[in-house]
């Protein structure tokens, strides 16, 4: 059969059109293959002689093929679509999250061709939704032959289907548009939390609700609840996790106070759309009631809050507490229901399974190309440069799906129950399969390392070899309880092979404390691919130190408001029993989770709090707490006090004990003076403008320095760069004036009027052979590496802060151009891409409650605008700062009250 030209138009235009019906979402689709890469069916499409097309659409649920010529009014249909088609359709634009779905689906464009609707969806649809309650369900298929609504299809069906529109005299319309709205809730970008993971949930839920143990104690409204929540479970997620978006001060984060801050968005959504809906209006004397478990259930999905549940519902199962006929009972069967649900997809088939892993990864992956853009820590594993899917898997199947489905199974104990474990011990073999494989293929092109690696096992002990490899396991799950955890770091050969994967690389010789957490901070090239694999970014290596196990305990706390996961070695898990799994956790940030001993944390926790913060320790944690459990709750602190940011900038605690004549004088104390990003919107936030407003306004902002260079002092200055906002901090210069400082990279930044009086005192003072003479900074001066304020300002107007990297959906303000960067031909220490933040130690207490603690006179900030590569020339200088830094930096962007 030949492709004429007519032939190949159509079928393009075809294969367009199938595509958009099927995605609907701007997801890519090759035209090439012919074939749907979601496997959700095959769709072929060929021409015949007579200019006609055939489709076939292979449906796997439903292996049924369709054939269907043109008709004269496809043709008609053709030509209107076509006009609409003329845009790019695979070039994966990347919406950002609030214009998640700005596009109308192209299906409702077929609504007006009745006959080719029909050919396209009704049969399958129907086909698919006969075999809802089975559970090899495909959620993809489905959303392929809804042409991407399968979640108000799913919905409506099953309301139907349960009697709840009779039951409650629901108007159907009210319903399909309450189901409408919570699907364009969704973000249709999401790779993972979308309208289909959404369709999945419910689902499955529905599966759930038919076992015998829970159907028949059922009330209409729990069952309605039941849906209502699995359904809108995740709305408006925005494709990150709760530490990343306090990590942005996103605005959810401040309004959640930090606290399941997600969770309490998703069912705040739902709520919005049963009210906009007019569905809730409708529900009379059940309005309140319905709510109130909709929240409740949504609540429990909170992964963090994992522990908790399964510690109740194995004491619940081991003392046959439970007791259908009880409302509470019920209730927190269907706690445990949707959270089962929630993390279900390990428990479909393969094919199902798998495509669910991959997306759930690749918005883990992207999460960490955020981070990456923004300098922020990149979580280890959102990290694609250093883990893998099946690692990922294994280690999530393993420790977080199993407990709670064995649980699940031994309450349910039912067909139903006995096919998801199988699935779930298949596909968890599978995964860990391709581990082993993984590990294979890098101990072959390792093995030219293998002197290096004789080298490094043979200056530790046994007993830290074991450590090194049994330690990683526990970043994968860092919350492990404790009896696992040593199970696995024990026994588990495979375990124990996963973790060597997040160790020092092999060909890295084990470097001494300081160089470790260089090691730790920088990402090795990315274009070495030996590099890349064995890349030992952020906290991995610090796992194998000894001082990282001693307080493993007190670390615990972060796990729910960082959520980024402490990595605790196995050497002493004994203490911590009741630590939560943690989904959240398996996204481990190397950053305040870093924090060992004591003595780090304490050093820390006066630079947050003051050395007597009165404030943590009422707020934190009974007296019996050391300074380390003060800190790990800094991101959940109640709301007490007034609001207080902590910009994402760098400083450090002990530089301030350098001899440097810098004197932090800007004050952080109002939350205004921080840049605030705004990661949904990608706006300058309000806060940042108003920060630079109320800056340039400010009396002490305008009056510059006594040197009347015209820099202003006293309090941070907001610069604008290019429609963004950024708050930088100005310390005083030796004489006066605001300027700014980068010890790191051995920056300072001066006035002009200091500039000059500085090189004609140095020269003073060396033609008179003074000893005081710094002639390290007259060179400095002289050679161009003392920056004037105004080159400071150039700096943050570069192009190249702006440019082509910055990924044109995450215009973050100020976090590129925060950072101060210099070509290196200007004699500058190169910027380094992850910068860190962090924040100077402070000499004085604070015991105000409604003080700031970094407030005060006494306060030492010094900006650090980048790590540089040569970090051991400062090392040189100061040891302890470096010390310091390696163990407790970068300290997040902090959100807490005071
Ligand atoms: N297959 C998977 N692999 C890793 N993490 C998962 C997987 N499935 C679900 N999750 C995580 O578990 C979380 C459960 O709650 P969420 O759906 O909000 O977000 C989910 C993901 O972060
Ligand atoms: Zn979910």
């Amino acid at each position: 059969m030949q492709h004429c030209g007519i032939c190949s138009v159509l079928a393009e235009l075809f294969r367009r059109i199938m595509c958009i019906n099927r995605r609907g979402s701007g997801d890519t689709y090759n035209p090439d293959s012919g074939d749907d890469d979601s496997g959700r069916g095959v769709v072929t499409i060929k021409h015949t002689e007579d200019h006609g097309i055939v489709i076939h659409v292979v449906d796997p649920v439903a292996p049924t093929t369709r054939n269907r010529k043109l008709s004269d009014s496809d043709w008609l249909l053709l030509e209107t679509l076509d006009k609409r088609c003329q845009r790019p359709l695979y070039t994966r634009r990347f919406l950002t999250m609030h214009k998640r779905r700005r596009k109308k689906l192209t299906t409702r464009l077929l609504t007006l061709e009745p006959a080719l609707l029909d050919d396209i969806q009704h049969g399958q649809v129907q086909c698919v939704l006969d075999r809802v309650w089975q559970w090899p369900f495909n959620a993809f298929t489905l959303d392929t032959v809804t042409g991407g609504r399968s979640l108000p299809v799913l919905c409506v069906h099953l309301f139907h289907w349960y009697g709840l529109l009779d039951h409650f005299n629901l108007d159907v319309v009210r319903v399909w548009k309450l189901f409408t709205l919570v699907e364009e809730g969704y973000h249709s970008t999401n790779p993972y939390h979308n309208s289909i993971h959404a369709t999945d949930v419910t689902q499955a839920m529905h599966c759930f609700l038919q076992e015998d143990k829970i159907q028949k104690h059922l009330t209409p409204l729990e069952i309605m609840s039941s849906l209502i929540a699995a359904v809108t479970h995740d709305l408006d997620h925005p494709g990150v996790n709760q530490p990343f978006l306090i990590a942005t001060s996103n605005h959810l984060a401040a309004l959640y106070e930090n606290t399941s801050v997600l969770e309490n968005h998703h069912w705040r959504s739902a709520i919005g759309c049963l009210l906009e809906s007019r569905v809730a209006e409708q529900l009379g004397p059940s309005k309140c009631e319905l709510e109130h478990q909709i929240s409740s259930l949504i609540l429990a999905t909170d992964i963090t809050r994992q522990q908790e549940f399964l510690t109740r519902f194995k004491r619940y199962l081991d003392q046959s507490l439970l007791d259908m006929h009880r409302v509470n009972d019920r209730h927190f069967i269907l706690q445990i229901a949707l959270k089962c649900a929630d993390i279900s997809n390990p428990c479909r088939p393969w094919d199902v399974s798998r495509k669910w892993s991959q997306k759930v990864c690749e918005e883990f992956f992207r999460q960490g190309d955020y981070e990456r853009q923004l300098n922020l820590p990149v979580t280890s594993l959102c990290d694609r440069q250093t883990t893998s899917v099946p690692k990922i898997q294994a280690g999530f199947f393993r420790f977080v799906v199993s407990p709670l489905f064995e649980e699940w199974h031994r309450f349910l104990g039912t067909k139903l129950s006995h096919l998801m474990m199988k699935h779930l011990r298949g596909n968890q073999g599978k995964w860990e399969a391709m581990v082993e494989k993984e590990l294979a293929e890098e101990t072959h092109t390792e093995v030219s390392d293998a002197d290096v690696l004789d080298e490094e096992v043979e200056c530790n002990s046994e007993e830290e070899a074991q450590d090194f490899v049994t330690g990683s396991v526990e970043m994968l799950i860092p919350n492990l309880p404790s009896h696992q955890a040593t199970a696995a770091s024990t026994d588990d050969k495979y375990i124990r092979k996963i973790g060597r994967r997040h160790s020092v690389p092999l060909s890295v010789p084990r470097p001494p404390p300081f160089a470790q957490t260089i090691i730790r901070r920088e990402s090795l090239p990315v274009g070495d691919s030996k590099s890349k694999r064995s890349s030992p970014t952020s906290n991995l290596t610090l796992e194998t130190r000894p001082e990282h196990k001693e307080h493993g305990s007190s670390l615990s706390l972060v796990s729910s408001c960082s959520g980024s996961g402490l990595q605790h070695s196995s050497g002493r898990r004994s203490k911590q029993e009741n630590r939560p799994v943690s989904t959240e956790n398996l996204l481990p940030e190397p950053s305040i989770a870093s924090i060992t001993t004591s003595v780090e944390a304490s050093r820390l926790s006066s630079v947050l709090h003051g050395a007597s913060s009165s404030v943590s320790r009422s707020v934190l944690a009974p007296s019996t707490l050391g300074p380390a459990r003060f800190l790990t709750r800094q991101q959940t602190f109640p709301p007490l006090q007034q609001y207080v940011r902590i910009r994402y900038m760098s400083t450090t605690a002990e530089m301030a004990n350098c001899s440097e004549p810098l004197t932090g004088i800007g004050s952080y104390s109002n939350s205004s003076t921080s840049s605030h990003v705004d990661f949904v919107s990608n706006v300058p936030s309000r806060r940042a403008s108003e920060a630079m407003a109320d800056s340039q306004s400010s009396p002490e902002s305008t009056g510059g320095c006594k040197n009347g260079c015209g820099t202003p002092t006293g309090r941070p200055r907001a610069l604008q760069h290019n429609n963004r906002t950024s708050v930088e901090q100005l310390f005083q210069c030796t004489s006066g004036c605001s300027v700014e400082s980068d010890r790191d990279t051995s920056l300072r930044f001066m006035c002009k009027k200091e500039q000059t009086d500085q090189t004609e005192l140095l020269r003073d003072k060396g033609s008179n052979g003074s000893k005081t003479c710094d002639t390290t900074l007259l060179q400095q001066i002289t050679s161009g590496k003392v920056m004037t304020s105004d080159d400071y300002g150039k700096e943050n107007v570069d192009p190249r802060n702006s440019g082509s990297d910055v990924d044109q959906d995450i215009n973050i303000s100020g976090s590129k151009n925060s950072i101060l960067r210099r070509n290196s031909h200007q004699g500058l220490v190169q910027r380094r891409g992850s910068a860190p933040v962090g924040l100077l130690s402070r000499s004085d207490d604070n015991s105000g409650p409604t003080t700031f603690p970094l407030r005060g006179e006494g306060d030492r900030f010094l900006r650090r605008g980048s790590v540089p590569i040569d970090i051991t020339r400062q090392s040189r200088r100061c040891s302890h700062f470096n010390r310091f830094y390696t163990k407790n930096m970068p300290i997040e962007r902090v959100e807490f009250r005071v």
